[in-house]
């Protein structure tokens, strides 16, 4: 979601694949036909846990698992993920950019065309990394994101208990101050794979509620059906 702050832009596609989206021209296809892939793009300070998150570099794989990376990503990463929202069926596209300033530079006018959500990714161990987020939110508006599209702000790495810097009532003041919910949770924790899926879900019923672009057709798999929409936390997970 501008990456999330550091982090992701979502973008919305018809299931049927019609043109239009970058995601189209830039993913590989995997075997199901759904796009996941990568390509590189913006990005924030590295090494926050987004990818993990977004368990990225894996196509077809779900969201919310762990992956062990230790290699920065260097362009973007894109997972695709087609979700059931009530009656609503909508193809997700996260797009994961670089960290690391230089990978950022040439694709950023791309990066930001198209995007309906933003998640605002930032490390708890890693108090710079919660203090660059109002550059991210400023690229965002920069970059001509209306300010009502569905932004949300998650906390990662709340399973290091012992090295967090980011305490979770200055984290919540920020999301309230930039009227976004806020996260905290663990991409390396098995037990939090559900509430990384739920993070994705709110931002699915807020989009929802946001811009009507369901898809009229029915998923084949890989579909995650929600009931209500879970509430933001302001408490770990872990
Ligand atoms: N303990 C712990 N480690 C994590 C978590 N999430 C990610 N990591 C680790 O943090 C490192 C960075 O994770 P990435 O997902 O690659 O971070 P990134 O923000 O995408 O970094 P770039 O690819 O450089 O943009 C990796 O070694 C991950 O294993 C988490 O929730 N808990």
């Amino acid at each position: 979601m501008a990456r999330a702050a550091p982090g992701t832009a979502l973008r919305l596609r018809p299931a049927d694949g019609r043109a239009g989206w970058p995601g189209q021209r830039l993913a590989p296809r995997s075997g199901s036909g759904r796009e996941t892939g990568e390509r590189s793009v913006p990005g924030r300070t590295p090494r926050w846990g987004l990818r993990a998150s977004c368990h990225r570099r894996t196509p077809g794989v779900q969201l919310g698992g762990f992956c062990p990376e230790t290699v920065p990503l260097l362009g973007l990463a894109l997972v695709g993920k087609v979700v059931t929202v009530q009656v609503s069926v909508m193809q997700i596209q996260l797009w994961d950019t670089a960290g690391q300033e230089r990978f950022r530079k040439s694709m950023v006018q791309h990066y930001y065309r198209n995007v309906h959500a933003v998640v605002f990714v930032y490390d708890m161990t890693n108090l710079a990394s919660f203090h660059s987020l109002p550059s991210w939110i400023e690229e965002c508006k920069q970059h001509l994101l209306a300010n009502d599209i569905p932004r949300i702000l998650v906390g990662n790495k709340c399973d290091l208990r012992s090295a967090i810097q980011v305490p979770t009532d200055l984290a919540q003041k920020f999301a309230d101050t930039h009227s976004m919910p806020l996260f905290e949770t663990s991409a390396k924790n098995p037990n939090d794979n559900d509430h990384v899926e739920a993070i994705f879900m709110t931002l699915a019923h807020k989009l929802k509620s946001h811009k009507p672009l369901m898809l009229s057709q029915p998923p084949d798999h890989d579909e995650i059906h929600i009931k209500p929409e879970p509430k933001p936390i302001t408490s770990c997970w872990c």
